[in-house]
C-alpha cells in the first residue's frame, strides 16, 4: 500500500480591528444508526410511515415496559469505533439524561454520559494533495433519538410523532482540532464516507440522518499550541455551540458568522457567553436559544432499567475481521495500483459502489484510461441524468468492452464516445454494436493495401514527390483514410504509406 505523507494546513486566521484571531472548532455528530429497528424495541426504524405506527409500548414510555438492548445497535457502534481506529470499551453504561420535551414521552432521554461504548480515535481530513489534519475523536456513545414535533398541519394546533422515539443515534464527539470552517465541512464529509463505506449510518443530511452540533472559540495565535500541548482548555476562548446542522454549506457560513460575532464582542472589551445558538440560513446569522445559566440542569443519573453493557474482546475481533475496506486505504491503493491523480482517487472513492465500478472496469486494462472513462464520461452523463451509478444503463463490463476496443485499435477514441452514447440508449454488446454500426476500424491489412496501391497507381507524381520528400508521404495517409470513411487506423495506414514508399 502507498504511505501517505501529510503536512498540516494552516489554521485560519481572520484579522479583527485589533488583532488576528485563529479558530477553533469541536463538533459533536449524532449520527444515526443504519438498524432495522431501534435500540431498545423491536419498533421499525423505517422513514416515511403513517405518524405513530412505528411505536412499542416501551417507545411510548408505557408505565411497566423495560427497554432490551438491541444488539445490532451495538454491534453498529463497535463498526463505527473500529472504523475510527477507536478504543472498544468492553465495559460501558447507560444514563438517563433527564429533560421535558412533548417530543420525549419518557421525560428522560437514555444515553452514555459516563461510560461510552467507544473511546479515543482519529479522523484523518485531507485539505488538498499532500495536506490533511488529524482531527482526534474524544467518545462516541450511543443515545436515543426524540420524537417529531408537527406545527405546521393546522395553526391552532400542535402534533407529535413518536415514530423516531427511540431510534438509536451515535453522539460522535471530535476534540477542539478543527481550525477553520472549510475544515469543519470537510470533517463531516469525511466522517459520513467513512460511516457510509461501513454501512452503520446512510448519512443523508437533508433528512437529519447526520446533523452536527458545532462548537466554535476563538484565540489569539499562539494560544492553541498552548493547549495543544498541556490540553489545558483554559488557554482557548468560551466555546458558543450552533445546534442541529445539516447542510454543510451553512456549518461553514454559521462558523465565519460565528467567529466574526465573538472577535467583535472581545475586541470591544467584552466577554463571550457560553451559550446554545441557532443558526438561521435566511438571515445569514447565530442567535441565542439558550446560556449556560438557563442551561438544563439533565441530572444525569445511571439508568436503574439497564445492566451495565459488557461485550466480548472475541466479539469485536469478530467484528474487527468483517471490516471493509475504508476510504483512506481504498485511496491509497487506487493510487499504487492504478497509477491514479490524488484528484481522481478521491472522486473515485468518494461512495463505495463508485468505487467497487471503477475496480471492475480497471482489473487487466489501463487504470487511467479507465478513471477517465468511468469520471468524465459515465459520471459526468449519469450526474446530467440525475442517476446514480446503480441506475446506470451502461454496466462495468460494457464500458471496459469499449475500452478493450479502442486499446486494440478497433475504434477510434472519437467513435468510442459515440459507442457509449449508443451502448447509454440502447444498450447491447460493445463490439458488436461497434461493428452494427459501422464504426470498427479497418485494421484488415488487405483492405488498406488494396486503396493504397489503387491511389499510388493514380498518382504516380505524387508517388515521386513523395520518395523526394518524406515530409509528402502524409498525404497518402490522408487519402487511404478518407477513402476508407475514417475507419482505418491511422497508425497502421501511415506505416504501410512508408514501406511501400520505400522511406
Ligand atoms: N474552547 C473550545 N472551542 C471549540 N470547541 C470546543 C472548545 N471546548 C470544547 N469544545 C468542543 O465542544 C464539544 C463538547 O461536546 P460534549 O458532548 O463533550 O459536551 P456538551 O456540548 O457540553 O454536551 P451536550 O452533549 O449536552 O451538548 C466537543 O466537540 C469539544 O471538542
Ligand atoms: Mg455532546
Ligand atoms: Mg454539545
Amino acid at each position: 500500500m502507498l504511505d501517505l505523507t501529510y503536512e498540516a494546513p494552516k489554521p485560519k486566521v481572520i484579522a479583527g480591528a485589533k488583532h488576528d484571531w485563529e479558530l477553533v472548532i469541536g463538533m459533536e455528530i449524532h449520527a444515526q444508526v443504519a438498524s432495522q429497528s431501534k435500540l431498545f424495541s423491536g419498533a421499525s426504524t423505517q422513514v416515511g410511515s403513517e405518524p405513530n405506527s412505528n411505536v412499542a409500548f416501551v417507545d411510548a414510555a408505557m408505565p411497566g415496559m423495560l427497554p432490551v438492548i438491541n444488539e445490532f445497535c451495538v454491534a453498529q457502534a463497535v463498526r463505527s469505533g473500529l472504523g475510527l481506529k477507536a478504543a472498544i470499551n468492553l465495559r460501558s453504561a447507560f444514563d438517563r439524561k433527564n429533560y421535558f420535551y412533548p417530543d420525549l414521552p419518557q421525560g428522560y432521554q437514555i444515553s452514555q454520559l459516563y461510560h461510552p461504548i467507544v473511546g479515543e480515535g482519529e479522523v484523518l481530513v485531507e485539505m488538498g494533495p499532500g495536506i490533511a489534519r488529524k482531527v482526534r475523536i474524544e467518545r462516541i456513545h450511543l443515545e436515543q433519538d426524540a420524537g417529531k414535533s408537527i406545527h405546521d398541519m393546522d395553526p391552532a394546533m400542535s402534533f407529535v410523532d413518536f415514530n423516531r422515539t427511540g431510534v438509536a443515534l451515535m453522539e460522535i464527539v471530535s476534540r477542539p482540532d478543527i481550525r477553520g470552517p472549510e475544515e469543519a465541512a470537510a470533517y463531516v464529509a469525511k466522517l459520513r464516507q467513512i460511516l457510509r463505506y461501513l454501512g452503520t449510518c446512510d448519512g443523508n443530511m437533508q433528512n437529519g440522518n447526520l446533523r452536527a452540533d458545532v462548537n466554535v472559540s476563538i484565540c489569539r495565535p499562539g494560544q492553541y499550541e498552548k493547549y495543544q500541548a498541556t490540553q489545558d482548555f483554559s488557554h482557548l476562548g468560551t466555546r458558543c455551540e450552533i445546534k442541529n446542522m445539516n447542510s454543510l454549506r451553512f456549518i461553514q457560513q454559521a462558523i465565519e458568522y460565528e467567529a466574526r460575532r465573538q472577535i467583535a464582542i472581545v475586541e470591544d472589551g467584552g466577554k463571550v457567553d457560553q451559550e446554545t445558538r441557532l443558526y438561521d440560513p435566511d438571515k445569514g446569522e447565530t442567535r441565542s436559544m439558550r446560556s449556560k445559566e438557563e442551561a438544563h440542569d439533565y441530572r444525569y443519573f445511571p439508568c436503574p432499567d439497564l445492566l451495565p453493557l459488557e461485550i466480548e474482546q472475541a466479539w469485536v475481533d469478530e467484528i474487527a475481521a468483517s471490516m471493509p475496506e475504508l476510504p483512506d486505504a481504498k485511496k491509497a491503493r487506487f493510487m499504487g495500483d492504478f497509477g491514479l491523480t490524488d484528484y481522481d482517487a478521491n472522486v473515485l472513492t468518494a461512495e463505495v459502489a463508485n468505487a467497487a465500478f471503477f475496480e471492475e472496469v480497471a482489473q487487466g486494462r489501463d487504470g487511467k484510461q479507465a478513471a477517465n472513462w468511468v469520471i468524465n464520461e459515465l459520471f459526468g452523463r449519469l450526474n446530467k441524468e440525475g442517476l446514480s451509478i446503480a441506475e446506470t444503463p451502461v454496466s462495468s463490463a460494457q464500458l471496459g468492452g469499449v475500452i478493450d476496443l479502442i486499446a486494440k485499435g478497433e475504434i477510434s477514441g472519437k467513435m468510442a464516445k459515440d459507442l457509449f452514447e449508443i451502448l447509454w440508449t440502447e444498450g447491447g454488446e460493445p463490439s458488436e454494436q461497434a461493428a452494427k454500426h459501422g464504426m470498427k476500424q479497418v485494421t484488415d491489412l488487405g483492405a488498406i493495401e488494396a486503396a493504397l496501391d489503387a491511389l499510388m497507381a493514380a498518382n504516380p507524381d505524387q508517388v515521386e514527390k513523395a520518395r523526394a520528400n518524406a515530409r509528402l508521404a502524409g498525404w497518402f495517409t490522408g487519402q487511404v483514410l478518407k477513402a476508407t470513411g475514417g475507419k482505418a487506423n491511422p497508425a497502421v495506414v501511415g506505416q504501410m504509406v512508408n514501406q511501400k514508399l520505400g522511406l
